[in-house]
């Protein structure tokens, strides 16, 4: 299996929030990475956010322009999965759906190197399934970063079933490269970060919903009563209102009917107001 000292270029997929975000810390960390999407318009998306958030950092004084644009010429974007064929490990962040994930690592596995360790961003999927796609689940890891990934330290490992220990440990060092901080947990729904937090947010939902209180106030109560940074109705917003839901959509299925999305959680997503990638959802963005 490629060991973390012969890691260079990085293949990321999906260049949306956190595809994105993990292609930007990669390139501020000197490694030379190819992004791959879909579509064009949505590499042009991702391109124009990751230069928008090097250029905060730059305003900020938390980086130099210099090392900016150093980071800026590390990465590539391409809508062609081969491109990623000579990549020493490649990092999965396209849509939470177990069928397009598994398709996206079958063609991984064919795309690129048998000895380079697969990593997928999910939330909540099972790492083990995701793996059962390609010929070489000792190598595919969850990598979970949290959101925004420029800011946030805590990256969750998990293991598979078949995960192999030297990928569990090339996942830990990687992240600690980022400058990041890890944990680990085994591959059951959720992990640890989710199976916690997205009840809580779902609970905020409900009360909402149910009208126990305003949603400011509910977001106020959290934040002064528990000293979290966030209420549980502005972090959904932050995160994704499809992501939140699909998440606990899959601790339901998974875990049972205490994990059952609240009614309000999924109109909101069939409505299309997603939170702020949306510029709506239960606060408004403009
Ligand atoms: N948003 C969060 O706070 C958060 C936090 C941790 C983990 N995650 C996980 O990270 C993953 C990505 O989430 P996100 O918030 O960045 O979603 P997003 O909707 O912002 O971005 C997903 C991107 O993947 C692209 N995509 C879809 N299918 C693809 C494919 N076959 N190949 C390449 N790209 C493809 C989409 O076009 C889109 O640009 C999900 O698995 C999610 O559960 C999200």
């Amino acid at each position: 299996m490629r060991g973390f000292d012969s890691i260079e270029r990085i293949g990321v997929v999906g260049a949306g929030t956190m595809g994105g975000g993990i292609a930007q810390v990669c390139a501020q960390q000197g490694y030379d990475v190819v992004v791959r999407d879909i579509e064009q318009e949505y590499l042009d998306r991702g391109f124009s956010n990751i230069e928008d958030s090097l250029d905060r950092l730059v305003n900020s004084e938390r980086l130099t322009r210099e090392a900016a644009d150093a980071a800026r010429e590390r990465l590539t974007g391409t809508t062609d999965l081969a491109d990623l064929v000579d990549c020493d490990l490649v990092v999965e962040a396209a849509l939470e759906d177990m069928a397009v994930k598994q398709d996206v690592f079958a063609d991984l596995d064919d795309v690129v190197d048998e000895d380079v360790v697969l990593a997928t961003n999910t939330s909540t999927l099972s790492i083990t399934t995701i793996a059962s796609a390609t010929d070489r689940p000792e190598g595919v890891v969850g990598l979970h970063f949290m959101n925004p990934v420029p800011v946030m330290k805590g990256v969750e490992v998990v293991v598979g079933e078949r995960t192999a220990a030297e990928a569990v440990s090339l996942a830990h060092e990687f992240a600690e490269a980022l400058g990041k901080e890890t944990w680990e947990s085994d591959d059951k729904p959720g992990f640890v970060s989710n199976r916690i937090l997205m009840p809580w947010i779902n609970e905020g939902v409900r009360a909402f919903d149910e009208g126990v209180a305003t949603k400011e106030d509910i977001d106020r109560g959290m934040r002064l009563g528990t000293n979290v940074p966030m209420g549980p109705l502005e972090l959904a917003d932050h995160i994704g209102l499809d992501i939140c839901l699909d998440a606990t959509q899959t601790l339901h299925e998974e875990l049972g009917d205490r994990y059952k999305p609240a009614y309000l959680l999924a109109r909101k997503v069939d409505a299309g107001d997603l939170g702020k990638k949306t510029g709506r959802g239960f606060y408004d963005y403009e």
